[in-house]
């Protein structure tokens, strides 16, 4: 793989340079400064080797304790690319990542698959996870999971439903100071996913870590996020979605699905999963 001047940071914003912080944010920061955790990285480039070709371009993240951020892009954009980047799975040839030593990442790939030969109980996948969780957290997280009937399958036996929740509480169990999540939804029905969406939008505030989603979902990014970044090789743009339809890159992309501005409506009732119904 050849690496070739694309600029990506990511970085708690605030964290590591204080004065660039105006005093309420720097306020409202204080609470978690103490435990800074954070990630920066800076002027890499990522390209296909053989083809020459650039698969990611100037590309910029800062996000903060709290935050989510969805990435929306078409297929073949780099979005999971761009997750391997933040995660360290791809290592760059050119420019530099700097993460804080002690920065948790939870992850939950666009594909995972084992060899059907493999036997690997659920609790012998989750066991290989460091669990930072207490007792009564882990707990919690398992019955919103309903993780512990499927504790002694096969990982090979799970569903695709199954398979996702047992991953997702894979990617929590570390206490994650960011989770990223790349297409999470997929395989799921439509009430798994819609159960799934609203289990993932209270994260962020119950685990205080900031989340990266990429879906392809533009109803939910846009009803449900802050901040989108829409991606395609480069940032096309990015904001509140209310914002992004005067970029003509994303009208180009999503114009067709894109007629009115999604008004930002976060949901306030208690939801239990399909399978616990
Ligand atoms: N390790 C790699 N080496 C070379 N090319 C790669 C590598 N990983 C991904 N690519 C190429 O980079 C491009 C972006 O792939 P990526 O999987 O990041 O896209 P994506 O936006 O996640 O797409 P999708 O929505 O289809 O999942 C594709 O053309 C892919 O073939």
């Amino acid at each position: 793989m050849h690496l070739d001047n694309v600029g990506f940071s990511i970085s708690s914003r605030g964290l590591d340079r204080q004065e660039g912080v105006s005093e309420p944010a720097k306020g409202k920061l204080s609470g978690w400064l103490k435990g800074a955790r954070s990630a920066e990285a800076e002027s890499l480039t990522l390209a296909d080797d053989p083809a020459q070709k650039v698969l990611l371009s100037n590309i910029s993240l800062s996000i903060e304790r709290g935050e989510k951020i969805s990435v929306i892009g078409p297929n073949g954009a780099g979005k999971s690319t761009l997750m391997k980047l933040i995660l360290g799975l791809l290592t760059p040839t050119s420019g530099h990542i700097k993460r804080h030593p002690k920065l948790e990442i939870g992850y939950v790939p666009q594909k995972f698959s084992i060899p059907a030969i493999l036997p690997l109980r659920v609790q012998d996948l989750l066991a290989q996870t460091k669990n930072r969780l207490t007792a009564e957290q882990q707990a919690f997280l398992y019955q919103r999971l309903s993780v512990t009937p499927l504790l002694k399958k096969q990982v090979i036996h799970l569903s695709g439903g199954e398979t996702q929740r047992i991953l997702l509480a894979r990617s929590l169990l570390s206490k994650p100071d960011l989770l990223i999540l790349d297409e999470p939804m997929q395989g799921l029905d439509p009430e798994s996913e819609r159960w799934l969406y609203e289990f993932i939008d209270d994260l962020p505030p119950f685990l205080q870590c900031a989340m990266v989603v990429v879906s392809h979902d533009l109803h939910w990014v846009m009803r449900g996020s802050r901040r989108v970044i829409c991606l395609n090789k480069h940032i096309c743009c990015e904001g509140q979605p209310s914002d992004l339809g005067v970029s003509q890159e994303f009208k180009k992309l999503f114009g067709h699905q894109y007629e009115q501005p999604y008004i930002h409506q976060p949901h306030e009732c208690q939801h239990h999963a399909p399978h616990e119904r």
